[in-house]
C-alpha cells in the first residue's frame, strides 16, 4: 500500500517537473519567435514538441486537451519559423500535424495559406483561407483575412486566364509597387526542338503582345553594380549567393529538386526527356520526378550555367532601375525556351516573375523563342555572343546568313567597310542593292536589315539618302517580321510620329501601338501603352 503510494507521488513528481520544463521551453521558444530568431525558435519548438507528444502517451485523460492545444500552437508557431527560413515543405508538414488535432486552427490555417501561396498554389491557399473564416477567432482579425482571401482570388483567375495587366503602374510611371503576377501557362506545349534539345511551342495562333508564360522565380540575386572594376567581383559575389540559394531551394523542397532535375545541364541535350507540361502548372500535385537523376551541387551548377537569366536591359528600363542593375535568376519554365536571331517573343522582369509575351504575330505550331543576346548585330558578332553562351546557333537566320556569306563575298565585304568607317547610307544602299543582285527572298531581307541595323538605325540615314534607300517602314516591317519588335525599331517609329506634330495618322499610330505591345506585352489601356511609348502628349489626328 505504502509503496504504490510512493510510485503515485513519484509518478506526480516526475509529471510536475516535465510540465515545469515544458512551461519554460514553451516561453523560450515563444521569446525567440518574437525576437525573429527563427533557427533556435525552431529547436526549442521541436525539443517541446517531442516532449509534449511524449507527455500525451502519458498523461490522464482530463489533462489531455490542454496539451492537444499546447501541441497543436507549438507545431503552429514552429510552422511559422519555417516558413520564414523557406523551409516550405517541413513547415507544411508541420501545419498539417496541427490540423490534425485542431482543423480548423485559425493561425496554422492561415500559416499555410500564406505559404501555399508563396508556392503559387493559388486554389489550396484559398481553401485554407475559407476554412479559417469558419473559426470564431476569424472575426477580431478579419481585415487581415479578408485581404488574404481578395489576393488569393485574384491570383487564382490571373492564374487561370492570364489577365495581368500592368496599366496602373505604368500610368503612375512605375512609382508604386509593382503590380504582383500569379503563375500562368497559356497556349504552349512542350516538345522536341528542330533547334536544340527539348522547347516550348504555340498550340494556338498568337498576337503580337500575347501572353505566353509567367514563371516565378526559384531563386534571384539582384544589385547594383557601379562602375567598370568593381563589376566583375561584384558579379563574382553575386552568382555565388545566387547559386547558394538554390541549392538551399534544392535541399529543402522536393517539388524544386524535381524541376531543376528536368532542366538541361549541357550534356547530349537531343537526348533529354521532354517532361508533362503539368508538371510545371501552379496548382499541380504532380511532383513525378525520378529520385535517381540526384541533383548533387556539381549538377546543380552545371544546370544553372545553361538556364539563368539575367535580366535584360527593358526589364529595367520598365522596372524604372538604372543602367548599373544587375539581376540574374532562374526560371525553371521559361528555361525550356531556346533562343533564335528571329525570335518571336520577348521576356520581361517584373519582382521574382518572368513575363514572356509574343513579340510578333505567332502562327500555332511554331517554337517559341526569345533572344539570349542582341540579335539586331552581324553573324559574325552573333557566333561571338553565342559562343559565350556556350552553343553554336543553330537557327534559320543563322543558317542562311552563313550560307549567303560562302557564297557572296559582298556581304562580309560591306560589313567589313561599314565597321571601318563606311557611310551607313552607302551601307544600306550596297546592301539594298546586294539582295536585288542575290535574289534575296523579301522574307529574308529582314534577316539581312537585322544584321546591319547600326546602319539602318542611323538618324543620319534617313536624312542624306531619301529616296535611294526604301522607305522607312517597310525596313521597320521586315524587321519586325524576322526578329519582332524590338525597343530601339519602336523608338525609330515614335521619333516619326513625334516629328509629325500630330499630324501623324491613325494607321501610325496603331502600328507603333501593336510595336509597343510586341516589346511590353500587352498593356491593356491604350493611355498606359502611350505614356510608355513616350506618346501620351500626341493625340492622333483622328
Ligand atoms: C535554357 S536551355 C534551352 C532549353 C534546352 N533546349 C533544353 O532542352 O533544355 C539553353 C540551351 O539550349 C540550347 N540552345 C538554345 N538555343 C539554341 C540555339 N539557337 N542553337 C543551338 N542551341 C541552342 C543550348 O544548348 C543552350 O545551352
Amino acid at each position: 500500500m505504502r509503496e504504490t503510494q510512493q510510485q503515485q507521488q513519484q509518478q506526480q513528481q516526475q509529471l510536475e517537473m516535465a510540465e515545469e520544463l515544458m512551461q519554460q521551453l514553451r516561453s523560450k521558444a515563444t521569446e525567440l519567435l518574437l525576437r525573429e530568431e527563427w533557427s533556435e525558435s525552431i529547436q526549442v519548438y521541436s525539443q517541446f514538441i517531442n516532449l509534449c507528444q511524449h507527455h500525451i502517451n502519458e498523461t490522464t485523460p482530463d489533462n489531455l486537451p490542454k496539451l492537444h492545444k499546447s501541441l497543436c500552437l507549438a507545431l503552429s508557431n514552429r510552422a511559422e519559423a519555417r516558413s520564414r527560413l523557406r523551409d516550405y515543405a517541413q513547415a507544411l508538414k508541420d501545419c498539417d500535424e496541427a490540423l490534425k488535432i485542431e482543423s480548423t486552427h485559425f493561425k496554422t490555417l492561415i500559416c499555410k495559406g500564406k505559404i501555399l501561396l508563396n508556392l503559387n498554389r493559388y486554389s489550396m491557399a484559398l481553401t485554407c483561407f475559407r476554412t479559417a473564416q469558419l473559426d470564431p477567432q476569424a472575426n477580431g482579425s478579419s481585415v487581415g483575412l479578408n485581404g488574404y482571401l481578395q489576393k488569393c482570388k485574384k491570383l487564382e483567375l490571373m492564374s487561370k486566364t492570364g489577365a495581368f495587366d500592368m496599366s496602373e503602374w505604368v500610368i503612375n510611371g512605375f512609382r508604386a509597387k509593382p503590380p504582383e503576377p500569379a503563375e500562368y501557362i497559356g497556349a504552349v506545349e512542350m516538345r522536341k526542338s528542330g533547334i536544340r534539345g527539348r522547347g516550348l511551342f504555340a498550340t494556338k495562333n498568337m498576337e503580337a503582345g500575347s501572353l505566353v508564360l509567367i514563371n516565378k522565380a526559384v531563386a534571384t540575386e539582384r544589385g547594383i553594380l557601379p562602375g567598370q572594376d568593381l563589376d566583375e567581383n561584384a558579379q563574382l559575389v553575386m552568382w555565388k549567393t545566387f547559386t547558394e540559394t538554390v541549392m538551399d531551394s534544392v535541399a529543402k523542397c522536393s517539388r524544386t529538386c524535381g524541376l531543376i532535375s528536368t532542366l538541361s545541364s549541357g550534356e547530349d541535350e537531343d537526348g533529354l526527356e521532354v517532361p508533362e507540361i503539368n508538371l510545371f502548372k501552379p496548382d499541380s500535385e504532380h511532383f513525378g520526378y525520378s529520385n535517381e537523376k540526384k541533383l548533387d551541387a556539381s549538377r546543380i551548377l552545371s544546370i544553372l550555367d545553361v538556364n539563368s537569366i539575367v535580366e535584360d536591359s527593358i526589364s529595367s528600363k520598365v522596372l524604372g532601375k538604372n543602367s548599373d542593375y544587375y539581376g540574374v535568376g532562374l526560371w525553371v519554365l521559361a528555361s525550356f525556351i531556346n533562343h533564335s536571331c528571329i525570335p518571336n517573343a520577348r521576356r520581361l522582369h517584373v519582382g521574382d516573375y518572368v513575363i514572356v509575351h509574343a513579340s510578333r504575330d505567332v502562327k500555332a505550331g511554331e517554337e517559341l523563342t526569345f533572344a539570349y543576346f542582341d540579335v539586331l548585330n552581324p553573324l559574325e558578332k552573333r557566333n561571338e555572343m553565342s559562343k559565350t553562351w556556350g552553343f553554336r546557333c543553330n537557327c534559320r537566320r543563322c543558317k542562311f546568313e552563313a550560307e549567303l556569306c560562302s557564297r557572296q563575298e559582298g556581304v562580309g565585304e560591306i560589313e567589313m567597310g561599314f565597321e571601318r568607317g563606311m557611310d551607313s547610307g552607302a551601307a544600306v544602299y550596297r546592301l539594298e542593292e546586294g539582295m536585288r543582285k542575290w535574289k534575296v527572298k523579301e522574307k529574308e531581307k529582314g534577316y539581312l536589315r537585322a544584321s546591319f541595323w547600326a546602319a539602318y538605325g542611323s538618324e543620319k540615314l534617313m536624312r542624306s539618302w531619301g529616296r535611294r534607300i526604301p522607305m522607312m517602314e517597310s525596313v521597320v516591317d521586315s524587321i519586325v517580321e524576322a526578329v519582332g519588335s524590338d525597343e530601339r525599331v519602336l523608338k525609330m517609329v515614335v521619333e516619326k510620329i513625334k516629328k509629325g506634330n500630330g499630324g501623324s495618322s491613325v494607321v501610325e499610330i496603331e502600328r507603333a501601338l501593336k510595336l509597343g505591345r510586341g516589346v511590353y506585352g500587352k498593356v491593356m489601356k491604350k493611355q498606359a501603352m502611350k505614356s510608355l511609348l513616350g506618346l501620351g502628349i500626341l493625340e492622333p489626328s483622328y
